[in-house]
């Protein structure tokens, strides 16, 4: 993926993105991401949290291997939380929410070549972000959602709404708790993009489920 990349690009790139670590799989992760690609994913975030997460070289070591799993299908690799180790891969952006590092800070270490993308749950978070030179928000969690377990409370499809009509026109995804049945309502309320993480990452078909989310998310 270009690291410098236009709006409309990147609206397309959101559309179906799928996040996912090892401790959301229970079969080697690389598998799982080869498959989702195939039924259509857009972009991919790497997110290693939680207990029994990897570490050190050890998530280094995944991280490469997921890259060039990303890379051999020309698809975008994201890595959430870790400045660091998304400047030292060349990733193709990362991913911060309100608690990590500033996004202002972000964008002055990783430079204009690498995505910024920034959690935001308020309008006010927003409008903060995209002063800061964010390239895309990650909107919720819009329903509940098991996958986070310090998440702030649901907004609903209505947050991404609001936003739009208080002037916020960055590129949007939703995130949280988010289901195929779900994804028409979201898309609606103005997101660009659908991110998912136990509706692929869990799917008995990786790939299905991907296609399913693609499908909607095309027209
Ligand atoms: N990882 C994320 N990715 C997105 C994206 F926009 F990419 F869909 N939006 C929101 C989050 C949540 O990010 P954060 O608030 O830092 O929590 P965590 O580090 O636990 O994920
Ligand atoms: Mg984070």
């Amino acid at each position: 993926m270009s690291k410098h990349i236009d709006n409309d690009t990147l609206k397309q790139a959101l559309s179906v993105y799928f996040i996912s670590g090892t401790t959301n799989v229970n079969r080697p992760l690389p598998n799982v991401l080869t498959e989702a690609i195939s039924g259509g994913i857009t972009l991919f975030q790497f997110r290693e949290k939680g207990s029994g997460c990897l570490t050190n070289k050890a998530k280094r070591d995944m991280a490469e291997k997921l890259f060039q799993v990303c890379k051999d299908h020309q698809i975008g690799f994201i890595i959430n939380d870790d400045v660091e180790l998304a400047i030292a891969m060349n990733a193709d952006g990362i991913h911060i929410g309100q608690k990590d590092a500033g996004a202002s800070i972000t964008r002055k270490m990783i430079g204009e070549n690498m995505i910024l993308g920034v959690s935001v749950h308020t309008i006010e978070e927003a409008k903060q972000a995209v002063a800061d030179g964010a390239d895309y928000l990650g909107v919720g969690p819009i329903f509940q959602t098991n996958s986070k377990q310090d998440a702030e409370e649901v907004c609903g499809p209505e947050r991404i709404m609001d936003m739009r009509k208080s002037g916020i026109n960055l590129p949007i995804v939703a995130i949280g708790g988010i289901t195929v049945e779900k994804t028409p309502e979201i898309k609606r309320a103005g997101a660009d993009g659908v991110s998912i993480i136990s509706a692929i990452a869990s799917a008995p078909s990786p790939s299905y489920a991907a296609n399913q989310f693609k499908e909607i998310m095309k027209d």
